[in-house]
This record gives structure tokens, sequence and C-alpha cells, in this order.
């Protein structure tokens, strides 16, 4: 997969501007607060519906206009026939709200739009992935099998559907009966999107500890593994569901489920994740982000798109190099960005530079 064009319209310091990428080695330049992140958290919103550096309000949309709109085009093969296939995809947030469209056709939940692109960014912000909050993990599980599993998304909107009724009863103290059928559709939704996504770590689990071996082998050997969100070992979660009742009846919340999951990282050489460097972390979150694209890749026969800010400053010199190197390997369409032109381990390779100066983005070679 490889986008062929990004049109953003009063996104960031952007009034409108256009990149025509390439299907490698993209190289964004620029010197500090030129835009360059900013061409990558628009790439970024298209695939997840969200940015890496806050909500709208944090100052997403051009100071002094209200509405932005990002535009792509991309390309990606087609297994059925063996021939790539164009898509088109905006997003228009005015005001108040969201508006998607894909191939022509609005898009009533932006879900859609995010299972139909596949970026994977790095950024200064990756390491919560190690170090932040467990819902930063369940977003990568779930963002990661909605590109894999296409029964995924319908179940996931089953759950959060049931879960809010339920939590909507449990602040309205409803009587029991009325719990009945959401709990029902609670559990079935809920035990399916659980094994999902106990499959789905294990399935990464292997990809990842080869990659840290690859990346950061002085963190010796490591796993993964899956935290359901309700003691499964020991009941189901109907009667997890039931058994915290009464407790869930007093706060107006729904305790367990699968919207409490995690997963955890298994360190052999430390102690736990509180014992990461903050580099260490990142590169940690580099190996989860690589490991879902290249199983991304292993079950649909093609690579998302990378995104890698700031590399430079990320990671030191040898860390940079065997992460660039893993990468370039794929074959698949990478942007970087830089406040340089040289990027070490790059030598040799033929690859665009686009350079971001005034609010406006020129091809230099
Ligand atoms: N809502 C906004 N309205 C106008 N300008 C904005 C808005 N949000 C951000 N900017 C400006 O847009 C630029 C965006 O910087 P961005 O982080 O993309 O730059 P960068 O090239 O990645 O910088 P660095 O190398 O320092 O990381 C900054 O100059 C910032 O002040």
């Amino acid at each position: 997969m490889y986008l062929t064009r990004l049109d953003i319209r009063n996104f960031r310091g952007f009034e409108q501007t256009r990149l025509a990428p390439e299907p490698g080695f993209n190289l964004i330049t620029g010197g500090n607060g030129a835009g360059k992140t900013t061409l990558l958290e628009a790439m970024h919103l298209m695939s997840y519906g969200r940015s890496f550096r806050g909500r709208v309000r944090d100052g997403l949309v051009r100071g002094g206009t209200d509405q932005l709109e990002v535009f792509v085009e991309w390309r990606v093969g087609d297994p059925a026939t063996d021939r790539e296939v164009s898509h088109r995809a905006g997003l228009r947030h005015s005001g108040s709200r969201w508006e998607g469209r894909l191939d022509g056709q609005d898009v009533s939940n932006l879900g859609e739009l995010c299972a139909a692109l596949s970026v994977v960014s790095f950024e200064p912000g990756s390491h919560a992935l190690v170090t932040g909050p467990a819902e930063v993990r369940r977003r990568f599980v779930d963002w990661g099998l909605f590109h894999v599993e296409p029964g995924f998304l319908p179940l996931w909107r089953r759950y959060a559907r049931a879960l809010k009724q339920r939590n909507a009863l449990l602040k309205a103290r409803a009587p029991m009966r009325h719990f009945e059928p959401w709990d029902a559709e609670l559990v079935l939704a809920g035990e399916a999107l659980d094994s999902y996504r106990a499959s789905y770590i294990h399935e990464i689990a292997a990809l990842f500890s080869e990659l840290v071996s690859v990346c950061a082998p002085s963190l010796g050997r490591t796993c993964l593994e899956h935290v359901p969100g309700w003691r499964r070992e020991e009941v189901s979660l109907a009667d997890a569901l039931l058994l915290s009742r009464d407790r869930d009846l007093l706060t107006g919340h729904t305790s367990v489920g699968p919207h409490r999951a995690d997963w955890r990282i298994c360190l052999a050489s430390l102690p736990g994740r509180e014992a990461l460097s903050r580099g260490q972390a990142k590169l940690i979150a580099l190996a989860a982000l690589l490991s879902q694209a290249e199983h991304q890749a292993a079950k649909r026969g093609s690579w998302p798109v990378f995104l890698l800010d700031d590399l430079g400053s990320e990671l030191d010199r040898a860390h940079r190099e065997r992460v660039l190197g893993r990468v370039l390997a794929y074959g698949a369409q990478i942007f970087v960005t830089g406040t340089e032109a040289d990027v070490p381990g790059l030598t040799g390779i033929e690859h665009p530079v686009f350079h971001v100066e005034h609010g406006s983005v020129q091809r230099l070679q």
C-alpha cells in the first residue's frame, strides 16, 4: 500500500499544501516548527481517525479558521486480481464533528476509513504504547485487528453499544430484568472480542520477540501476554458481570470485561516496564509497531505505510541504523522526517526529498 497524494487545508500551520510522494522511501526535511510532523500527522489521522498529538481542540485546525480538510489517494495490490487498485478518502472537521468520505461515498463511521488505509506511525509520543495507560495498548490491538479480521469491527461496535447501554442502566439504577438483554449481548460480543485479541497477541508475540532481538538486543528475551479484563481463568464473562453488578451499581459503570483489557510485556533482563529507560521504551514500542506491520503484511499481502518522525532525535545512531535496515528491507512506503537531508543508513539509496518551509512543501530531488 502506498500513498500517491496528500492534500491538506487549514491543518495546523498549513493553509493549503500538497505532497505527491513516491512508493518507496520519502524524506521530509525542514527547520524546527516548519511543519514536517504535521504532514505525518495528517496521514496518521486518515488511518486512525485521531491525531497522535491531541484532540481537535488542541490546535489541529489552523488558527483563524474553523474547518480543516485532509484528502489522500493511495494504491494497494488486490490479491484476487494481482492488480493495483486506487482508493481515495477525505476527512473534514467543521466546527463540531468529523465527516469522512471513502471512494466517493460518505462514511457513517470513521472506523470504515481507518480499516481502509493502513499507516504505522512512530513518533516522539510512541513510548506511551509501553509506559502509557492500558487504553493505548487496547487501541493498538484493536487497530491491528480492524486491518486483518473483517469480522472484528462489527463485533467491536456491538460490544461498545451494549456497554454504553449497560452503563446507562447502572447510572439509572434500572431494575435487574432490564440488564438481561444487554448483559447477554455484552457476553456474546465480549467473549468473541476477547478471543480475537488473545489470538492476535499470540500471533504477533513471536514477531515481537524477534524484532526486539534485532532492534534492541541488549534487552534480552521478551514476550507478550494478553490480559483479558476479567479473571477469565476463574470465571466466565457472564459470571464476572453478575458478580460485579452490586459494585457497578455503586460506581455507575461496568468494572469488568474486554473494555478493561490490556497486554503485558515480559522482560527477562528487567523487573518490569518501570525499569526501562525512555529510549528502551521507545525501542520496545517500535518493535511492537513493526511486529504489527509484519503480521499485517503476512496476512493481507500488503505492507502498511510507515511514518517515522524525527528518528534522528529519538534513537541513537546504532539503533537507528538497525531499525532503518529492517524497515527498508520491507520495500514498503516510508516517510522519515529530519532537520537535515543527511540520514545515516541511507547512503546509496535514491529517494525524493521534500522540503517544508513557509507553509509549503517543495520537492528538492
Ligand atoms: N492550529 C495552528 N494554527 C497555526 N499554526 C499552528 C497550529 N498548530 C501548530 N501550528 C504551527 O505549525 C507548526 C507545526 O510544527 P510541526 O510540529 O509540524 O513542525 P516540525 O517541522 O515537525 O518541527 P520540529 O522539527 O520542531 O519537530 C509550528 O510552527 C506551529 O507553531
